[in-house]
């Protein structure tokens, strides 16, 4: 992204999603604007990796409108609906990196799109992203497989933002870290918002890193948005399941 330029807004109107007879997504109303950055938390299994899928087209929804920059992508002809999907980066939960590719070809896949480019450029860019997320040139030459679990979810956070997009997806970006690289990753999440205007979305049971990052905390529950507010208002929602979510108490009887 170029400096000054923003982010795009997007707006989700009565979204469903089912699988078989399973309702995930009930009606889903939200909208994140240019800029923002907007935190989803909620229990495992309440479909917000499903709801990101949904936004990025790699799963098809059964109701309701997904507008990206007002638009609709559904009544969009297709190649828009592909131009303003591609302005969208996103860190997958298990990474999803190629095994058989070095990190540094990972990292520029997107920016070559397979194709056979200046390589020595490729590269440097990639050590130049790896800096950003904190980890060293030599990572550049390496196959995923030969890196910790966290090293590779830093990898696919800079070939997530190796094209620059306009709105970022951060599925659990945090999930495996140490406190100390998981503050790399919320800076860099932070500064991408504040100093880019990238519009973020990240998914997190980090309730540090949703402090750290979020502008805006949505809670998904039983298919709808259960609870949304700004994130100072987090501590004093005023609605007990957010208050137990976010300190982490179940009530007396209640199973996982
Ligand atoms: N492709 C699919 N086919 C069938 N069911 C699916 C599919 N993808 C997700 N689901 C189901 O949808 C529900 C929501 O899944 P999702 O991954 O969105 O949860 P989540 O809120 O991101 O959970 P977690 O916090 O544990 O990652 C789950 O019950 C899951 O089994």
């Amino acid at each position: 992204m170029t400096a000054g330029a923003r982010g795009g807004s997007i707006e989700l109107v009565g979204v469903r999603k089912t699988f078989g007879p399973k309702v995930v997504l009930d009606h889903i109303d939200l909208k994140v604007a240019p800029g923002e950055s907007l935190v989803v938390i909620g229990g495992s299994g309440t479909g917000k990796s499903v709801m990101l899928k949904s936004v990025l087209g790699i799963l098809p929804i059964d109701g309701g409108v997904i507008r990206l920059d007002g638009v609709d992508l559904a009544a969009a002809p297709r190649a828009d609906r592909t131009n303003l999907r591609n302005r969208i980066g996103m860190l997958f939960q298990g990474g999803a990196l190629f095994d058989s590719l070095p990190v540094w070809r990972n990292i520029t896949f997107a920016l070559t799109r397979g194709r056979s480019r200046n390589a020595k450029a490729m590269h440097a860019k990639a050590v130049e992203l790896l800096a950003k997320v904190g980890l060293d040139a030599a990572v550049a030459d390496l196959k995923p497989s030969e890196l910790s679990g966290g090293m590779q979810k830093r990898v696919a956070l800079a070939r997530a933002i190796a094209a620059e997009p306009q709105i970022i997806f951060f599925d659990e970006p945090t999930t495996g870290l140490d406190p100390i690289r998981a503050d790399t990753i919320n800076r860099l999440i932070r500064g991408l918002v504040t100093d880019l205007g990238v519009t973020a979305v990240t998914i997190t049971h980090d309730m540090a890193s949703a402090r750290r990052i979020a502008d805006r905390v949505a809670m998904l529950k039983d298919g709808r948005i259960h609870w949304e507010g700004k994130v100072a208002d987090l501590e004093n929602s005023g609605n007990d399941y957010v208050d137990r979510f976010v300190h982490g108490r179940a009530e007396d009887g209640e199973a996982g």
